[in-house]
């Protein structure tokens, strides 16, 4: 058992704190959200991840984990994780003032040696001018340790409990050695290397996804064009082990916290040492048009949009979670406002969230409320509650039942037994008159 201290509560911080706490460290959470921490001491979670609340209230009662914002709880803790967010600034690098201001916090409050642990996603050099940051402001001797985060938000617990490895860049053997052995009840592979590579690990990772998505985003507006499914196309590529099924699934880009700010943060830390990454440029550019894809398609679909009723079906940026950050939702609703649609919007888990980004929006309590008396719905998250709907209710609740499915939910086979015209990702248009089906 070790005293563990993680700075920031947010999904990382989160998730980090009562993983370990699980797994039987003993765990202090700090963030400087009062809100967010008072919440949490009540045992109510800030945010949407499944199971997370249960296991928060579990550990509390096994008081293996406390919430504060008072740093000086953590001045006994032999490793304090660094998980608060480096959102991006303006010209698509990170920011790192959050980094720098918990830095400068544990420097001022530590009294013993201490080790700490980046698990938030810095560029690469940062972890070595941050040790020097921390050391030249306490006279105790400080490590310091990358470990990068790889969950998914949606799936974060099983991810920690059951990521496919854990990376450690350390200067010292004995730094990682430490890390190593705070993990061990989770028998994840691990593996060691330098602090730089350890922040490129976490960097080209995303990128090499977000590199997936967006090709086979590609490879699926061609099959449009020539009559391929791309579903197909995606199976048949993935049995091939060396290219592997997963994240090829064609839809409208790629959102959420992490890839597109990395990528951009990639591009620019290439640019710093006169790299320019091509390729990288080209992912990111391909994912803004295809957020904007299925707009242009509508627009083409009716001429004008103005005052169409649309239906929004989904606002986060992944089924699993509440979190809105960089989600299709945001660059789909803001262009169907500008072009004059009006809209009503459903999602299971995000709506409380989402009233907060979209006041022009009106909100419906469930999916059947969404779709009565709308002329066009558009999927913008596979939500399994939009997967499972029964396809009738579609021709049922709307006035003619026009879908636009930016996640590829249902199978064209069922479609065509239906009377929806149905566009989608990557696939043949289903058109449907009442006798025919004409695609
Ligand atoms: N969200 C993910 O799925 C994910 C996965 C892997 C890696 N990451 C990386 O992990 C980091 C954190 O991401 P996140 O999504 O958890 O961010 P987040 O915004 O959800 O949480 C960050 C938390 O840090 C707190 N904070 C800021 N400054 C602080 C300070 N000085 N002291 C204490 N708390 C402070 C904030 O109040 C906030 O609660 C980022 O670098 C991100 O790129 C995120
Ligand atoms: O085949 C796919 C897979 C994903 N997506 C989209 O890609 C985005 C990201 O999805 P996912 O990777 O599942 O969720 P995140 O929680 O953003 O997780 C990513 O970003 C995290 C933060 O860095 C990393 O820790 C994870 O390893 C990495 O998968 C979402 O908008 C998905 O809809 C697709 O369009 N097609």
């Amino acid at each position: 058992m070790k005293k563990i201290a993680v700075v920031g509560a947010g999904y990382v911080g989160l998730v980090t704190s009562v993983g370990l706490a699980h797994i039987g460290h003993q765990v202090t959470c700090i963030d400087i959200d009062h809100k967010k921490i008072d919440s949490l001491r009540r045992g109510q979670s800030p945010i949407y991840e499944q199971s997370l609340e249960p296991m928060i209230q579990e550990n509390q009662r096994q008081n293996r984990i406390t919430f504060t914002s008072n740093y000086e709880e953590l001045q006994d803790a032999e490793i304090i994780m660094l998980a608060v967010g480096t959102p991006q600034l303006s010209d698509g690098s990170a920011n790192l003032t959050f980094i720098y201001q918990a830095a400068e916090r544990i420097a001022h409050t530590v009294q013993q040696p201490v080790t700490i642990v980046v698990k938030s996603t810095v560029p690469v050099g940062t972890c070595e001018k941050l040790h020097e940051y921390v050391q030249e402001r306490t006279p105790h001797p400080v490590e310091l340790a990358s470990n990068p985060e790889f969950l998914r938000e949606g799936s974060a617990l099983k991810d920690f409990f059951e990521g496919d490895r854990i990376v450690i860049g350390a200067n010292h053997e004995e730094t990682s050695q430490l890390i190593m052995e705070m993990y061990t009840p989770l028998q994840i592979p691990i593996m060691t290397t330098d602090l730089a590579s350890a922040e490129m690990i976490k960097y080209a990772s995303n990128a090499f996804l977000a590199t997936k998505i967006s090709f086979i985003n590609e490879i699926a507006s061609i099959c449009e064009k020539v009559g391929a499914n791309v579903e197909d196309v995606a199976n048949g590529m993935g049995m091939d082990q060396r290219i592997a099924p997963s994240f090829l699934q064609a839809g409208i880009g790629y959102g959420g916290s992490c890839f597109p700010k990395d990528t951009k943060a990639l591009v620019q830390m290439a640019g710093h040492v006169e790299h320019r990454f091509e390729l990288l440029e080209s992912v990111i550019h391909v994912n803004n048009k295809q957020q904007n894809k299925l707009v242009d398609q509508m627009k083409e679909r009716f001429d004008t949009l103005l005052r169409k009723r649309v239906t929004v079906l989904g606002l986060s940026f992944k089924p699993g979670t509440d979190d809105l950050r960089e989600a299709a939702s945001l660059v789909i609703i803001d262009r169907l406002l500008r072009e004059g649609a009006s809209i009503t919007a459903y999602d299971p888990i995000a709506m409380p969230r989402a009233k907060e980004y979209f006041p022009a929006v009106t909100f419906a309590s469930n999916v059947e409320e969404a779709l009565s008396e709308s002329e066009v719905a558009i999927i913008v998250t596979e939500w399994d509650e939009f997967k499972e709907l029964p396809l009738h209710y579609y021709e049922e609740l709307m006035d003619e039942a026009i879908i636009f499915d930016g996640r590829n939910c249902y199978d064209l086979e069922q479609v065509k037994k239906h009377r929806i015209e149905y566009y989608s990702v990557g696939r043949p248009v289903i058109r449907q008159t009442e006798s025919a089906t004409l695609t």
